[in-house]
């Protein structure tokens, strides 16, 4: 075969092809085997077998490992549109179906006989560096009632004990009081000019001004995540270690790597970050119980449980990083998107300050009920909602144990249903105007929270969120707080910053690296 080409480099070309195919004629057979075996697998796999088993969901094809989410997003809308039965795709030899379609979401959160969700936890876990030993005692051992201050008759493991306990924690009633208002109490003590100065860079430092500048980013993790350890730890776990919250923040940012288990040398910021928060966790597990007498009952009966089963210090460390990630990853993230979302629609400020006033008495807030009081704040819980719907990135997933069927497909034992909350919240027929637009109104206009079930920032089924009525009521109170202490201005007129959506999470979404942006805070006169 002759390889035709034009130009120097054409000739080159030309000369160098021609050799390699001249004297590799076998090659070049090879190649072309090689290519109608792959354009005959395509065929089968992706054209014919969904006509041969029209009762599975149809797969597509799906070539890029990795950027998952937003791959399977671009997917669906561009070779499927705004589709909304099952479909399935598979990664690394693992299928997964993808449910798109609220009422499928509902019948799979309901199924609790043939499909399971317990395997991702103890994977997440052992990725974690929870070992095999403290895996069993946990999940696989009974645990005597009476060991915990906590009624346990079925003789749970304590990992189960501790998730009871922790709803009931975090459920409405008296600990969950105590636990909300240490929340408020920290945010009433760190959002001052004098403690922010401490966090950002100060604009000027002259006594009497009262303005700083931050990155709005890394204030809102800094100012969150004392507060989400101050509620669980009280003060002692920053006396102990007063760069805790820092040092968590540089994990976190880095913590998908733990799931997608990237190797050291491309993990040592993350890995080191990690170090350094289990070493600091369990030096405060070790010390004596009169110099850690603030933590919560939460704390206080898992650790006695966990020490009833011979958890050991290291496996205590590493499941109390795993509750500090729950309690902060996701409220930190959504705290920063709103206030972001409110700077970047200035006049959504004065109507929540209006709304919220009587909360507040000369900036300290004194009824935080009224926030979450949906008739009384409409705008408020508008902005909430549709913050989440933006920025959730998160998915459900179950292991299908037997065939099962979802919608009128068939789900096949042995693979995965993953349901991702991003591709239900831009569902076109739930969310008709824009959906990728900021338009909190959507939400007054129309009286239902979920949307007909296409609102799930908080997952559903058994694993719906515990911690969703603390975040709610935290969330809103720290920022109606900043809103009544300060008046904000973005430095440069950044713009929005864009989400990134590409790297994988369990739940709310990050910025893409540089979208960071300053804000002037000055106190309001
Ligand atoms: C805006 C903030 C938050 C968001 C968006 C959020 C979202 C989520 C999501 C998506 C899940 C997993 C659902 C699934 O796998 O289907 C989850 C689970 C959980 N969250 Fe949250 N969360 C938030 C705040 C919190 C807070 C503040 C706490 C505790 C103080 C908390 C406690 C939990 C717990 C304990 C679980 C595990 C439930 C289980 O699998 O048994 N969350 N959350």
């Amino acid at each position: 075969m002759e390889v035709e080409t034009t130009g120097i480099l054409g000739r080159w070309w030309r000369q160098l092809l021609n050799g390699i195919f001249q004297q590799h004629t076998t090659l070049w057979a090879f190649s072309i085997l090689l290519l109608v075996t792959w354009a005959a697998w395509r065929v089968i796999r992706f054209t014919l077998t969904p006509k041969w088993h029209p009762e599975e969901p149809p797969e597509v094809p799906y070539l890029i490992p990795g950027q998952c989410r937003s791959a399977i997003h671009v997917v669906t809308r561009q070779q499927l549109g705004n589709i909304r039965t099952p479909f399935a795709f598979t990664i690394i030899g693992a299928k997964f179906y993808v449910i798109s379609d609220a009422k499928h979401a509902a019948e799979v959160d309901k199924n609790t006989s043939t499909l399971s969700f317990e395997e991702f936890v103890l994977d997440f876990l052992r990725n974690t560096g929870l070992s095999e030993s403290a895996i069993q005692a946990c999940y696989f051992q009974k645990l005597a009632n009476g060991a915990v201050d906590f009624p346990n008759t079925a003789e749970d493991p304590i990992g189960l004990l501790i998730h009871q306990m922790h709803m009931h924690e975090l459920y409405p009633g008296e600990k969950q009081k105590a636990l909300v208002a240490r929340f408020l109490h920290s945010f009433n003590r760190d959002l001052r000019i004098d403690q922010i100065r401490a966090a950002g860079s100060p604009r000027e430092d002259r006594p009497g001004v009262k303005e700083v500048n931050v990155s709005l980013y890394k204030w809102c993790a800094h100012f969150f995540t004392r507060a989400g350890g101050y509620a669980y730890f009280g003060d002692d776990l920053s006396r102990i270690d007063p760069d805790f919250a820092d040092a968590f923040y540089t994990f976190d940012e880095l913590s998908w790597q733990i799931n997608y288990r990237i190797p050291e040398p491309f993990s040592k910021d993350m890995r080191a970050a990690k170090n350094h928060l289990h070493r600091s966790l369990k030096k405060y597990i070790m010390a004596p119980k009169s110099e850690r007498s603030e933590q919560t009952w939460l704390l206080q009966g898992a650790e006695a449980g966990l020490r009833a089963m011979g958890v050991q210090e290291d496996d205590i460390a590493t499941l109390f990083l795993t509750m500090y990630m729950t309690i902060n990853t996701n409220t930190r993230r959504t705290t920063f998107w709103m206030l972001a979302f409110l700077l970047h629609n200035p006049s959504l400020i004065e109507t929540i300050r209006q709304e919220t006033a009587q909360a507040f008495e000369g900036g300290e807030l004194v009824n935080h009920e009224h926030l979450v009081d949906h008739s009384l704040c409409p705008h408020l819980e508008a902005v909430w909602l549709e913050t989440l719907r933006l920025i959730s990135n998160g998915s459900a997933v179950r292991c299908v144990n037997e065939d099962t069927v979802v919608g009128d497909m068939l789900f096949r034992k042995g693979n995965k249903v993953i349901i991702p909350y991003r591709l239900l919240h831009m569902n076109e027929n739930a969310y008709q105007q824009d959906p990728e637009q900021f338009i909190p109104n959507r939400f007054l206009e129309k009286e239902n929270r979920t949307r007909g079930g296409y609102w799930r920032p908080f997952g559903g089924g058994k694993t719906l969120c515990t911690g969703r009525f603390v975040a709610e009521q935290s969330i809103k109170a720290c920022i109606c707080t900043i809103l009544h202490r300060f008046d904000l201005e973005i430095i440069g007129g950044a713009p929005l910053p864009e989400g990134d959506v590409g790297t994988p999470g369990l739940g709310i979404m990050g910025i893409k690296a540089g979208e960071d942006f300053s804000v002037k805070i000055s106190e309001r006169a």
